[in-house]
């Protein structure tokens, strides 16, 4: 197994986060973990690398490609290694001031300890990978000059950089018009398959869960309350919660007619 959380409990002052989290990711798998907004899901996949809140207290084991996540050394080499995690908003993890070259080739540089020209080469060819052309042009950019989807992009390709076995995507298109979704979902597909990657897949679209992912865990107020197949979650929801947000259409209030004057 790639990822295997087992009864992972979480708690910040008095605040329980998770509760008997137990959620597993194998080799070449998508796992989906949907949940409503604050249901715990970034929490779960931040917890898998040991990134928790200042202060928390943590109970339950959790292994990457057999890593006990406990000793600071071995989570290091997890993170630097085998294991990467994307976040919805690629602003947030580019610094705006700082070329897109300087930032995507740092994972290689620290990490690996190879030159930059080297890691320029690299991350060139890994932003050809992820379907971005002029990449000598792109690596002179700042954040600001390229579109969203062209940051994740860049993201992604910094992210694989380090040829993870896990990838942990919180969010990952949420931010990105259907379109530009649909490319980067594809995309994702293409570089799992290829690489034979397992992803942890999180999203508060059960719909998208459902369409995307080979098996799907449900959240609800931070504990796992499902766990089904994708191709079941909308045929034969086996759980009420599931049941509801399978079934849940935002209803919009009416609007007032409007008078259209000829
Ligand atoms: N550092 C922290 N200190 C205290 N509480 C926290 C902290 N981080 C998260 N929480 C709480 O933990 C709960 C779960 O948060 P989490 O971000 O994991 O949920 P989520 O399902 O990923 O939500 P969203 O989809 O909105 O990101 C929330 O109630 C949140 O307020």
């Amino acid at each position: 197994m790639l990822l295997s959380i087992e009864n992972l409990n979480l708690s910040v002052r008095d605040h329980q986060i998770l509760r008997d989290v137990s959620v597993e990711v194998a080799e070449g798998e998508t796992v989906g973990l949907v949940g409503e907004s604050g249901s715990g899901k970034s929490t779960t996949a931040r917890a898998a690398l040991r990134l928790v809140p200042p202060g928390a207290r943590m109970s339950g084991g959790v292994t990457v490609c057999g890593n006990t996540m406990t000793d600071p050394a071995v989570v290091r080499q997890v993170r630097r290694t085998t294991a990467a995690m994307i976040f919805q908003d690629p602003r947030s993890v580019l610094n705006p001031v700082r070329r897109i070259g300087d930032s995507a080739t740092e994972r290689l540089v620290h990490v690996q300890g190879i030159t930059r020209a080297e890691a320029r080469t690299r991350i060139a060819e890994l932003l050809v990978e992820v379907g971005l052309k002029d990449t000598e042009r792109l690596l002179r950019c700042y954040p600001h000059q390229l579109s969203g989807g062209m940051l994740q992009r860049v993201v992604i390709a910094a992210a694989l950089s380090s040829a993870p076995r896990l990838l942990l995507a919180d969010e990952a298109t949420s931010a990105l018009d259907v379109t530009t979704q649909a490319e980067v979902l594809a995309l994702l597909r293409r570089l799992q398959r290829k690489r034979e990657m397992g992803v942890l897949f999180i999203t508060h679209d059960l719909h998208l869960a459902a369409a995307y992912c080979d098996r799907v865990y449900v959240m609800k107020d931070g504990s796992i309350v499902n766990h089904q197949k994708g191709s079941e979650i909308f045929v034969n929801p086996t759980e009420p919660y599931t049941r509801a947000l399978a079934d849940a259409v935002p209803v919009l209030p009416e609007r007032d007619p409007v008078e259209v004057r000829p």
